[in-house]
């Protein structure tokens, strides 16, 4: 049974290292339900190499790993996957190549057995992210990285997940558009309670827009501000 009052994600004593170096260093989070949560941090501080240690996502093999994450108290794989979310910075490798992009959008809600909601769902997040009727039928690489990064956040929200872990992912964005889309994100975490992680290097950005930031100092060193 999940447990509403459980935050809904606990990283305890997170640490992942080689032989050679330290990779994450003793990371302590609770995130509770409906925080919009910056992760900050300078280049190379680890910050995408913390979402893939929360999302459960392999490392080289040599790589050790210790500390345990916990969704809503429970193990990831014991939470539905439509619940957590991601989107990374980089919304081509997300993509199958050979499928037309509504495909690739409508897929996870065949998966639910939801494919009948497609078009309300899309019509609530698609004034923004602007999947137009022409360009449904085009393959991944007849787009922009910043299209496919609008896309990739429009397949996320149409899970209607409890939990949004977004790697750098409006960064492909113009301005205007990076602003709006975090605008709505912002009014989704409000209204809805939708939980957000986002990785950022827009410091500004953060401070408009989440409840709470954590940084990662250096990989001995990490604090919530
Ligand atoms: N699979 C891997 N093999 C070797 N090194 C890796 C691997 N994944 C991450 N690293 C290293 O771990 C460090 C942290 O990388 P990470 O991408 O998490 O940083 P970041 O804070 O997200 O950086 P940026 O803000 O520049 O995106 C980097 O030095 C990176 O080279």
């Amino acid at each position: 049974m999940i447990r509403k009052e459980e935050p809904i994600l606990v990283l305890e004593d997170v640490s992942l290292f080689s032989a050679e170096r330290t990779y994450l260093s003793k990371i302590d989070l609770k995130v509770s339900s409906g925080e919009f949560l910056g992760i900050l941090g300078r280049s190379g501080s680890g910050k995408s190499t913390l979402l893939r240690y929360i999302l459960d996502l392999p490392f080289p093999s040599s790589w050790k790993k210790t500390g345990r994450v916990l969704f809503f108290g429970k193990e990831k794989k014991e939470i539905p996957a439509r619940w957590i979310q991601p989107v990374f910075q980089d919304p081509v490798l997300g993509f199958n190549p050979t499928w037309t992009v509504e495909k690739s959008l409508r897929e996870p809600l065949r998966l639910f057995k939801e494919e009948e909601r497609f078009a309300s769902l899309l019509e609530k997040w698609n004034p923004i992210l602007d999947l137009d009727g022409k360009n449904r039928d085009r393959l991944p690489a007849s787009f922009s990285g910043g299209e496919l990064q609008r896309f990739s956040l429009l397949r996320a929200l149409l899970c209607e997940p409890k939990i949004l872990l977004l790697d750098e992912a409006t960064s492909a964005l113009d301005p205007l558009l990076n602003e709006q889309v975090l605008e709505a994100l912002s009014d989704l975490n409000r209204k809805e309670g939708t939980t957000i992680l986002w990785v950022t290097h827009n410091v500004r950005s953060a401070k408009k827009f989440c409840s709470r930031t954590f940084e990662i100092l250096s990989r001995a060193d990490q604090g919530v501000k």
